[in-house]
C-alpha cells in the first residue's frame, strides 16, 4: 500500500490522510508500504550540510511553497482545534540568511571549541560549517568565536548570544566570565578586529558589558533604542516589518492605544497614536522611555508585570485599541479582562499559535470575532510560527 503526504503536523512530520506520520516528508511525497518515501514535487534538496543534524532547521526538505503552507496551516490547525477560523493573509517567511537574533552553544571538548546549535532533541553541540539562516555578518563571528574562547583557556559549556544592533554585532557570553589583563587585552583585539559593537560576559550576576566603544541601540520606528545586553528583538527585521505594518492596520487610526508586553516598543514607537506601553523587564523599559523622551514621542511606559496585574476593564475601556504580544505562554488572564472590554480593535500578536488559538477563544466567547490572521515565518525552515490577528466585534 501507498499513501499520499497530505499536510506537515505542527512538529514536522509529514502525515498522510489516513493519518501516518513519517519524519522528512513533504506534502506530494509517496509514503511506501515499506516506509520509505518517494520524493514529490515539493521536496527540495536541503541547502545545509548540517541538515537533519542540527535543529536550528527542521524543515529544509520542503520547497518555498510547502513551508509557506505549513505556516499557514499550523495557524489554521491551533484555531480549528478550538472550533475556530479565520480568514488568513498570504503568509510572510523570512528569506535565508535573515536571522539577526540567535543563541549559539559553544563547548570544550578533546582540545577543540565545539560552537553551534543544539542538535534535535539533545544537548549535542552541532559545530556549525555553514548556516543558512543566520545573519552573514552574524555567522562570519562563528570561526573567530572559536579562536577567541579557545585563546581565553574557556573549558566548560557556555552561550553565546548574538544580535545585530545598528552598530555592528552585540554578544552576549552566558556562563563564562573571563577574567585578568590577558583576558581583556583578548577582548579588546577580538572585538576590534571583528567590528564587535559590544560584548558582555554573564556568569550567573547579569549581563556586565566588557567591550561598548559607543552606546549600542537598535532603530525601532525610526528611533535609536537603547539595547540592552541579550533584549528581546523580533528575530528579523523584515518579521519585524510584517508584524508592524499588520499592528498599523488592526489599530487603524486610533487615537489612543495600550501596547502590552512592549518589550523595548517595537510597536508603541511605530504607531502615529499615544501609546500606554506595558512591560515586565525594567531595563528594556527604561530604554523604552528614555528613547520614547528624547524623540519627543506620546509614550507612556509603565514597568508591570501583566501576569501579576494584567490591566482591569475599567484601566482598558481607557483606549480606543489594544495590542498585545506576550510570550509563547500567551496571556490568559489579560485576554480575559479584554475580552469584557469596550475598545474598537484587538491586535494580538503571538509566537505560540496554540496560546493565541486558546486566547483568541476566550474572545470569541464573549462575542470578538476575528477579522484576519497574518501568518508570520521569521523562524525560516523551523516549526517555529508567528502571526498577527486583528479582532474585532
Ligand atoms: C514576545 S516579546 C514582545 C516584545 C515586543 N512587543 C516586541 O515586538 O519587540 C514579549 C515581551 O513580554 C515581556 N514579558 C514577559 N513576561 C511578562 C510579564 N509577566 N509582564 C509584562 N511583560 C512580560 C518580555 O520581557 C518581552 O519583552
Amino acid at each position: 500500500m501507498t499513501d499520499t503526504i497530505i499536510r506537515v503536523a505542527a512538529r514536522g512530520d509529514g502525515v498522510t490522510a489516513d493519518g501516518r506520520h513519517a519524519a522528512f516528508a513533504a506534502p506530494g511525497d509517496i509514503l511506501n508500504a515499506d516506509g520509505t518515501l518517494s520524493h514529490g514535487p515539493h521536496h527540495q534538496v536541503p541547502p545545509c550540510r548540517h541538515f537533519p543534524t542540527c535543529g536550528g532547521c527542521q524543515l529544509q526538505h520542503l520547497d518555498d511553497d510547502s513551508y509557506a503552507a505549513f505556516v499557514t496551516d499550523r495557524v489554521a490547525s491551533a484555531l480549528d482545534g478550538q472550533g475556530l477560523s479565520a480568514p488568513m493573509r498570504v503568509p510572510h517567511v523570512s528569506p535565508p540568511n535573515t536571522r539577526r537574533r540567535a543563541t549559539l552553544h559553544a563547548e570544550a571538548k578533546g582540545g577543540r571549541i565545539r560552537l553551534g546549535f543544539s542538535e534535535e532533541k539533545s544537548h549535542a553541540i552541532v559545530d556549525i560549517a555553514e548556516c543558512h539562516i543566520l545573519r552573514p555578518e552574524l555567522f562570519a563571528l562563528v570561526t573567530p568565536l572559536r579562536g577567541f574562547l579557545q585563546r581565553l583557556g574557556f573549558k566548560r559549556r557556555c552561550d553565546i548570544h548574538l544580535a545585530m544592533a545598528d552598530q555592528g554585532p552585540d554578544i552576549t557570553i552566558t556562563g563564562f566570565a573571563p577574567e585578568g589583563l590577558d583576558a581583556a587585552e583578548a577582548i579588546i583585539a577580538f572585538c576590534e578586529r571583528h567590528k564587535v559593537a559590544r560584548l558582555s560576559v554573564d556568569d550567573g550576576m547579569g549581563p556586565e558589558t566588557r567591550w561598548e566603544p559607543e552606546p549600542v541601540t537598535i532603530t525601532l520606528g525610526g528611533i535609536p533604542v537603547p539595547l540592552p545586553p541579550g533584549a528581546f528583538l523580533q528575530a528579523t527585521e523584515d518579521g519585524e516589518a510584517t508584524l508592524v505594518a499588520a499592528v498599523g492596520d488592526a489599530v487603524g487610526k486610533a487615537g489612543t492605544v495600550a501596547d502590552l508586553f512592549t518589550g523595548l516598543g517595537t510597536f508603541a514607537l511605530a504607531l502615529p497614536a499615544r501609546v500606554y506601553a506595558a512591560e515586565g523587564a525594567r531595563d528594556a523599559l527604561l530604554s523604552l522611555k528614555a528613547a520614547a523622551n528624547g524623540a519627543g514621542r506620546q509614550v507612556f511606559a509603565e514597568h508591570r508585570d501583566l501576569y501579576r496585574r494584567p490591566l482591569t476593564k475599567p484601566e482598558l475601556d481607557r483606549f480606543d485599541a489594544i495590542v498585545l504580544d506576550p510570550p509563547r505562554a500567551g496571556a490568559r488572564d489579560q485576554a480575559e479582562a479584554l475580552a469584557q472590554a469596550n475598545v474598537s480593535a484587538i491586535a494580538y500578536v503571538s509566537c505560540n499559535p496554540a496560546s493565541f488559538a486558546r486566547d483568541a477563544k476566550m474572545l470569541a466567547d464573549h462575542g470578538w470575532r476575528i477579522d484576519w490572521v497574518q501568518p508570520v515565518g521569521q523562524f525560516r525552515w523551523s516549526t517555529h510560527v508567528e502571526l498577527a490577528a486583528r479582532f474585532v466585534r
